[in-house]
């Protein structure tokens, strides 16, 4: 019987039963089996027969067309309303004359500490319109003077003081993140660093700060053009007065470029940081010539590479100008200390990047959880069909959804394509009367900047985007992004649900999975070779397990396959699965029907304490989303046991890491 051939089942459960349904797969598989003169029973369901069968599949489904929604992929670039980058802070020149002494061209010195910080920010600070002057922290007082015997006593606890009080001063930041103070020291000391910190971690002022603090100009290497200039325009915007910024494209007038490397031919540069994308600084002769000139002066501080993943080949946004970095480097400016930041490394992926950089093998590693604790994951049925009054079901309980967030919670709705984020937005707009705009690579520079300004000053409240809405989007306050299409993969998801909640405060992340929706995908992921199509196949895969996964932990699934353990086991509440394990705990307890209580809040003794958690529809059910804002937070290790279950009777039952484990074995293959 056809239908029960393996390599049958495996198809029709990649959501070909929703799409083709099982009479076409089957009969196609006749097809297949005809084309490679085979018989059923001959067939295995190996890899190679698996994508050569879904291959032929796609054939059939979509022909030779394809979605438009390739290009989506590429960089996008955008362009600010033309202003020189170069900083206007001509007043602000340190008088450093050491510094101009002439250098040997051997290895970079350590990149001293500039002395006197406010020699660059000499200027009263600008501050917003009506916003009160800032109060410095107290844990962040600049240093007191020598008498004071609270004063800093060492070099190290003064520069302590100094890098808070940079901190509070110039990035108006209260306290370091995880991780961040130590990164700093490492880099201010000149050591090669590699940091590997989710998005929103903050890797930003892991080197901003330390430029500020520096002497000399450090060169940042920047995938995107659109990213460079979000950079430079926040710190030029500073309230502080602005950090002298400027960058360096191919897509500048000869006029601004020639601006650039003249000033940094001054004899002491006025900017602080200069952006580059990768090709400048692996094509760009005078740069690297002005550059040269710049570190025999002992005026060049460190390389930085952000995104540093595109410079190795197994990661999965590969660039092969990053790739030349490390000859550039070792050609040009041996021996200038490199950071290298990104928020998405395997192992292999760090491995060779430090290689291919030329990095020191002992240089310093910093490796930041990846849990985002204040993100709540939730995986959801995408309806489907007509609700009764005939409209779509998806997309009516996404407004319904959107709507339930309040007018002013902002937030992000990703779609596959161009065409659905445009079909998506407008019925936000016209049928559910909310603030949504569509965005995607088709659009012209000025229309993607025209929704992105709107969507950050609220005018728009959400956007619905192709992952061309990416890298770069730094909104704070995100809170909440959806999926209305399954990712392509768990880095492209965790990317993209690590857009909401920058502020630290609670954003849910919602997928809505359709397995319907994958030979879309596939169709996508097949336009590359064979072995990319392999790999991609894999990666829908595992993304497709982790959505149909209902036992584990989301976070712990996430966490698990970008290596990292997570010791807690469960997260509470934080995610769809943990929620409802816990309410299933809690129903199993024979005291569970007098006792008052919320699902995960227990007492030492494994009762339940509190309120009783809303009862409402089940948290998987079509259209039926759990709001985070209903549920109380119980991450707290000290009311669990030691591997993490919770406290009580029945709960380590459901206990299950399959998903964790197969993605550990997958990792191991
Ligand atoms: N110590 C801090 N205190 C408060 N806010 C901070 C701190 N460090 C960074 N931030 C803020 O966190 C947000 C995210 O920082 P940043 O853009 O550097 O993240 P990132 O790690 O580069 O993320 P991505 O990978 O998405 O680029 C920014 O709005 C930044 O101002």
């Amino acid at each position: 019987m056809p239908a029960q051939h393996p390599l049958v089942q495996q198809i029709l459960n990649f959501g070909y039963e929703e799409t083709l349904g099982e009479d076409a797969v089957v009969a196609n598989f006749q097809h297949w089996l005809d084309a490679n003169d085979t018989t059923a029973a001959r067939t295995q369901a190996t890899e190679a027969n698996v994508n050569s069968f879904l291959e032929s599949l796609l054939a059939l489904e979509f022909g030779g067309g394809c979605l438009r929604d390739s290009e989506d992929e590429e960089p996008v670039y955008i362009e600010y309303a033309e202003r020189s980058a170069v900083s206007e802070h001509e007043d602000s020149e340190p008088s450093d004359g050491a510094s101009n002494s002439g250098s040997s061209g051997g290895p970079s010195p350590a990149p001293s500490r500039d002395t006197s910080l406010n020699a660059y920010f000499p200027r009263k600070p600008k501050l917003a319109l009506g916003a009160p002057p800032p109060e410095p922290p107290a844990a962040v007082q600049p240093a007191r003077p020598a008498a004071d015997p609270f004063a800093p006593s060492t070099e190290e606890e003064r520069d302590m003081a100094d890098l808070d009080f940079a901190n509070w001063r110039v990035f108006g930041n209260a306290a370091f993140r995880p991780q961040q103070r130590e990164v700093i020291q490492a880099v201010m000391q000149g050591k090669d660093c590699f940091v590997l910190m989710p998005t929103g971690g903050g890797k930003s002022l892991c080197y901003q700060l330390p430029a500020v603090v520096s002497k000399g100009v450090t060169v940042v290497v920047s995938p995107l053009l659109s990213l460079m200039q979000d950079q430079v325009k926040a710190l030029l915007e500073l309230p502080c007065g602005g950090v002298p910024t400027t960058y360096l494209s191919s897509q500048q007038g000869e006029g601004e470029r020639r601006g650039v490397l003249a000033e940094l031919a001054a004899p002491v540069p006025t900017c602080k940081l200069l952006y580059v994308t990768p090709e400048q600084l692996v094509k760009n002769n005078k740069l690297v010539d002005a550059l040269q000139r710049l570190r025999a002066r002992g005026l060049l501080a460190r390389l930085v590479i952000d995104e540093a993943h595109c410079v190795s080949g197994w990661g999965h946004d590969f660039r092969p100008d990053y790739k030349e970095l490390g000859n550039v480097r070792e050609r040009a400016f041996p021996g200038t200390p490199v950071l290298a930041l990104t928020a998405t490394a395997t192992d292999k992926v760090k491995a060779d990047v430090i290689k291919l950089l030329g990095m020191k093998r002992d240089c310093s590693n910093f490796k930041v959880s990846f849990y985002r604790a204040n993100l709540f994951l939730k995986v959801a049925k995408k309806p489907s069909g007509t609700t009764e009054d005939g409209k779509p079901a998806d997309k009516e309980a996404l407004v319904q959804y959107i709507k339930r967030q309040g007018n002013h919670a902002c937030g992000i709705v990703y779609a596959l394509s161009r065409d659905d984020s445009e079909v998506v937005a407008a019925y936000l707009r016209n049928e559910g009367g909310l603030r949504a705009q569509h965005y995607h690579a088709g659009m012209t520079p000025s229309q993607r900047i025209n929704v992105q300004n709107r969507w950050r000053c609220g005018a728009v409240q959400v956007v619905v985007a192709t992952i061309a809405f990416g890298m770069g989007i730094d909104k704070a306050d995100v809170r909440f992004v959806v999926h209305y299409t399954v990712s392509k993969a768990l880095e492209g998801y965790y990317q993209e649900v690590g857009r909401a909640g920058r502020d630290g405060a609670r954003a849910e992340c919602v997928l809505l999975f359709a397995a319907r929706d994958c030979p879309r995908l596939l169709n996508l992921i097949r336009r590359g070779s064979r072995s990319k199509f392999e790999r991609g196949r894999a990666a829908l895969q595992q993304m497709k397990e982790f959505c149909d996964e209902r036992d584990a932990c989301r976070h712990a699934a996430l966490l698990t396959y970008f290596g990292e353990r997570f010791t807690a086991g469960r997260c509470g509440t934080n995610c769809d699965n943990c929620v409802r394990l816990s309410r299933d705990e809690a129903a199993e307890r024979p005291d569970a029907d007098w006792l008052d209580g919320e699902p995960g809040r227990r007492d030492r003794k494994g009762g339940k304490a509190g309120r009783r958690a809303p009862k409402g529809p089940p948290a998987d059910g079509a259209g039926s989303f759990v709001s985070a804002s209903t549920l109380v937070q119980d991450a707290n290790p000290a009311r669990r046991n030691r591997d993490g279950s919770t406290i009580g009777r029945g709960a380590s039952k459901h206990m299950s890491f399959s998903f964790a484990k197969a993605f550990t074995a997958r990792r191991r293959l």
